[in-house]
């Protein structure tokens, strides 16, 4: 294992975001805002499926540890807290070789009322609530095979300081 690297979080924006997927905000004057990306697949064999992840513990003070990230190749992932609070975001690309490229890990904290879609193949940290327990509804379209969840283990420590007051 190499040596431990420290990053520190920024607030979510949808302009730092736009690499790696969107932020789910309403916007524009209109009751209604339509999302457009969001059952997107890259598969005809992927089924849009939603479910709702109770998230009992929420990070910790500490710096948040990414031990290990998940990719989705074949459809856009949309989490949406069903309590408005903030939540912790890590996303990175894949390296020549398909391993997450560690180095260029981004780390945000959401505001209370946003949600994220992942891009296919956007590498992830699993959805880390923040100041509380939370509830995030899932959608994403499911093939059924092995690969709709691709895990990468770190080959490193990476802390991650999210308290953005203390992160100064
Ligand atoms: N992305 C995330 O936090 N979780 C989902 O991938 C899931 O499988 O629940």
């Amino acid at each position: 294992m190499s040596a431990t690297i420290t990053m520190k979080a920024e607030p979510l924006t949808a302009e730092r975001f736009a690499a790696y997927g969107e932020v789910l905000t309403h916007a524009g004057d209109g009751r209604r805002h339509y999302v457009e990306r969001a059952f997107e697949t890259t598969d005809p064999a992927a089924r849009p499926t939603m479910w709702i992840n109770r998230i009992l513990h929420p990070a910790p003070a500490a710096p948040i540890l990414i031990d290990q990230v998940e990719r989705h190749p074949h459809s856009f992932q949309t989490l949406i807290p069903l309590h408005a609070a903030r939540f912790f975001v890590a996303v990175t690309h894949s390296l020549p070789d398909g391993t997450p490229d560690f180095d260029n890990l981004r780390p945000f904290v959401t505001e209370p009322g946003q949600g994220v879609i992942y891009h296919p193949n956007v590498w992830h940290f699993g959805f880390t609530a923040l100041d509380g327990p939370n509830e995030v509804v899932v959608m994403i379209g499911v093939t059924g095979r092995e690969d709709d969840c691709i895990v990468s283990v770190a080959d490193r420590r990476v802390e991650v300081e999210w308290d953005l007051a203390a992160a100064g």
